[in-house]
């Protein structure tokens, strides 16, 4: 089999030393407090978890190459590189699944809830704030999901009774604003997704995996039917066009000391130490998950943020590419690499990064955002205002692009859809500075523009919404507000 990235020279060049060395004790002790800790909390009390009956599924597999996961690397690929597990017939029965999209219908009443995803918003819920949904679905993971999980993961889960729900949501994905994971992975050892409803009923849709195939695929399923995986593989679920697509999605982990994720604990427990500000604390459990999973991307992209924050700019960028040598399809690290490039002040390489990083995820707004930033630099604003665009297709609550984008309208002197613009940025982010200071400047020379025009009303108009929200009793607007209003008054009375 030919492997597809050859990582591992790449990282013991980086690295300078010999790769997987085990951790100390200490650590391992402190991470497996960490994970029981977090079974305590977080898992308990919603769902099912406990002793179910064994049962046997058929399953398609997909195979990922050789991407490496955070843990547990070699024991899911006891039985091969088919790493995501699709089964070959509906796991649930269409009564199953229509009552469960029926129960969150009757529950929303038409008016859904929003659920984040990266930079993206789904309309959904977490299944635990649905009573109803949450039996159904507790049943489902007695009899069904659990049991599956245990059949096709053997050496991950050794005792069912010891899987535990983290979190489980229920997503309708609709057209209208564009809907779509942002490209990540779960947060969890094990993951599944459920698709409820016919996928005659909607056009797009599947999930991305970008480990799948050259540049990644896009895996569709049948009503009722489950994909079960390792939740480190990075994954998107795909934008519909039209109808309406209705999934779960469980995350899963083992509740024993056995189940302990390292990988993920160092890089959990460094990424609170540097929100935490023990910088230092955080450099050296990076570097410890650096040697414990060398051929780990997302430890690299740690590693980087860490020294960036140091300000140490060339050697985030190197970590930065080192985790783009560690996973090339991984947009984010792209993405990274032209941010460093730009904060070091080259322009034509950060535009180069930033390009690669929508060549691999198309979604990627703020890739498409900067190029449009490197434009403005050159003073292309045709190129600019297209990049701006992209940015707003792609991620219409992309507050800066529509800014942006009113900007460019403004240099060319149409006032209208500059405005339009900055009033978006500001429906998005109603404190967005640079929205704020640009809508104040449009609306003021309107106002004028208005007033020279002989347009009293409108100059009022203009003058009265920068007092209303963008820049309230601004004196040179109150002023100019008030003359024309005396103006006004005067004209009437005459
Ligand atoms: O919508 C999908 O297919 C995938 C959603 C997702 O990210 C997940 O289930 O973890
Ligand atoms: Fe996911």
């Amino acid at each position: 089999r030919p492997r597809p990235w050859g990582t591992t020279q790449i990282i013991k060049d980086i690295r300078g030393g010999s790769a997987f060395q085990d951790l100390p004790e200490s650590e391992k002790l402190l991470n497996i407090q960490e994970h029981l800790k977090e079974i305590e909390l977080n898992t308990e009390q919603d769902y099912f978890h406990g002793n179910c009956p064994t049962i046997e599924i058929e399953t398609q597999g997909y195979n990922v190459g050789s991407f490496v996961l955070p843990d547990f690397n070699k024991e899911f690929r006891s039985k091969g590189d088919a790493l995501i597990q699709v089964t070959s017939s509906p796991l649930l029965t269409n009564e199953e699944c229509d009552n469960i999209i029926n129960l969150a219908e009757e529950h929303f009443q038409g008016d859904w809830s929003k659920l984040p995803s990266g930079r993206f918003e789904i309309c959904g819920s977490w299944i635990k704030d649905i009573p109803s949904v949450k039996e159904s679905f507790n049943t489902l993971l007695r009899e069904k999901l659990f049991p599956s999980l245990a059949h096709l993961f053997p050496d991950v889960v050794k005792d069912v009774s010891d899987l535990r729900i983290q979190s489980a949501y229920l997503f309708k994905y609709t057209p209208e604003s564009g809907e779509k994971t942002d490209m990540h992975m779960d947060s969890s050892l094990l993951s599944f997704t459920i698709l409820l409803n016919d996928p005659d009923e909607f056009e797009g849709g599947g999930t991305f995996y970008e480990s799948l195939g050259e540049h990644g695929e896009t895996v569709t399923m049948g009503k009722g039917h489950v994909c079960f995986r390792p939740a480190g593989l990075r994954h998107r679920g795909q934008p519909i066009t039209s109808g309406q697509r209705y999934v779960i999605g469980g995350f899963v982990t083992v509740a024993s000391k056995d189940g302990c994720e390292h990988t993920r604990q160092l890089l959990t427990r460094g990424t609170k130490a540097l929100a935490d500000g023990d910088t230092s604390h955080a450099r050296d459990l990076f570097e410890l998950a650096k040697q414990y999973c060398p051929e780990f991307s997302e430890t690299y992209m740690s590693y980087a943020h860490c020294q960036r924050k140091f300000g140490d700019l060339t050697g985030a960028l190197k970590s930065y590419k080192a985790a783009h040598e560690a996973n090339p399809r991984n947009a984010d690290s792209a993405f990274m690499v032209g941010v460093m490039y730009g904060e070091l002040g080259n322009d034509d390489d950060a535009m180069k990064w930033y390009k690669l990083a929508t060549e691999l995820n198309e979604y990627d707004g703020d890739a498409w955002y900067r190029q449009g930033l490197v434009y403005s630099r050159k003073g292309m604003t045709n190129a600019e205002r297209e990049m701006y665009q992209q940015a707003i297709d792609v991620q219409p609550n992309h507050a800066d692009a529509h800014c942006n984008l009113g900007c460019s309208f403004g240099e060319e002197g149409d006032v209208e859809n500059e405005i339009k613009c900055y009033e978006r940025a500001l429906e998005i982010e109603p404190t967005n500075d640079d929205a704020l200071n640009n809508a104040k400047a449009a609306y003021y020379y309107r106002g004028v523009d208005l007033y020279r025009a002989g347009d009293l009303d409108g100059s009022l108009k203009a003058f009265d919404r920068i007092l209303n929200g963008i820049a309230p009793n601004e004196p040179s607007v109150l002023a100019a507000y008030n003359a024309v209003l005396k103006e006004k008054q005067e004209k009437e009375a005459s």
